[in-house]
């Protein structure tokens, strides 16, 4: 694997507080990298240690292969960065806010414009150039802030929770842009979010519980390792479908919603049983486990709430 940042044993501690507890994992160049975990699991305090926005109290943080404690400027060059908080000046126009950007990141003269317009084309919004921010929707100043974050041309890009109070509709064509910008520039992306589903996209998923990693692989392993596919039932002949299924020892659990729910694996073999018993059940409905389910399965808990 040719890993583009590399953690080892990663400790942040706020005083006495350990916010980031011995984190070690590394991400392939080129890949889409999400970050899970419920609040204040450490999630924020180890993309800023590793944007070189926080210092870390030990352990070691190589960004293509430079120290994050040594290398900072060159490290800043390396990195997009997009934050929660908009630091985009609302008076300015999205030219002049990208403009700044390139100054700051040395992007040279000659280049700027051309550089303004293809990240403005690569996040659809050429057309709005010499708007003011505040004239723009959300969703377009988050586009903005993606387009200024690769001005410099990063080979990282860190999102910290890049959708949150977006629109469905918004927050889908963020990730189409985010996607088609992994694949069209050999983009390794690193983001957090809270949208779980939205972490199905990546290549691997690391997920933080208490300022550790508990699990660690790509989505479809996650589950695959922790879940199982869900079926659910209603009835209305209560009594022999709790006997048929005690019967076949097959395990349910009856929940309040008056729902059955049966987790079989692999569901290839209870489809037979379904059919077979098709007229002890009204409404069936299966369900594939989620990155939640992985969460509810190591620690107990949801990972909201
Ligand atoms: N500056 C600080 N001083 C003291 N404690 C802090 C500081 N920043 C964060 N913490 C604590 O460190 C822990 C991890 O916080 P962090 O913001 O990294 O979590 P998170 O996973 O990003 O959470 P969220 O999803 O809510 O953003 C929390 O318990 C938080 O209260």
């Amino acid at each position: 694997m040719n890993s583009i940042i590399k953690v080892e044993n990663l400790v942040k501690k706020y005083r006495d507080f350990i916010a980031v507890d011995h984190v070690t994992f590394e991400i392939e160049e080129g890949s889409i990298f999400a970050f899970l975990g419920p609040n204040g699991a450490g999630k924020s305090t180890t993309i800023h240690t590793l944007c070189t926005i926080l210092d870390k109290t030990s352990g070691t943080i190589l960004i293509q292969g430079k120290d994050v404690s040594k290398q900072k400027e060159e490290i800043r060059q390396l990195i997009g960065v997009v934050f929660q908080d908009s630091t985009l000046d609302p008076k300015m126009t999205v030219e002049e806010n990208l403009k700044m950007h390139g100054h700051f990141y040395d992007v040279p003269q000659k280049e700027m414009s051309k550089r303004i317009d293809m990240t403005l084309e690569l996040v659809d919004l050429i057309g709005r150039k010499k708007s003011p921010i505040q004239s723009l929707s959300g969703g377009m100043k988050r586009r903005v802030e993606i387009a200024r974050s690769l001005l410099h041309e990063p080979k990282i890009l860190f999102l910290d929770e890049p959708t949150t109070g977006l629109d469905p509709q918004t927050r889908s064509k963020i990730w189409s842009y985010l996607t088609d910008l992994q694949k069209k520039k050999k983009l390794t992306i690193f983001f957090t979010t809270h949208y779980i589903e939205e972490a199905e996209i990546s290549h691997k998923v690391a997920i933080m519980d208490n300022g550790r990693i508990i699990a660690f692989d790509s989505p479809k392993s996650l589950k695959k390792q922790y879940t199982k596919d869900q079926i659910y039932l209603t009835t209305m002949q209560q009594n022999s479908l709790e006997r048929q299924l005690k019967l076949q020892e097959i395990p349910y659990r009856k929940l309040s919603n008056g729902y059955y729910k049966i987790e079989f694996e692999p569901i290839k073999g209870f489809l037979k049983w379904l059919q077979e018993h098709s007229n002890l059940y009204k409404d069936l409905e299966i369900r594939k486990g989620t990155l939640n389910d992985v969460f509810l399965e190591i620690t107990g808990r949801e990972m909201r709430g």
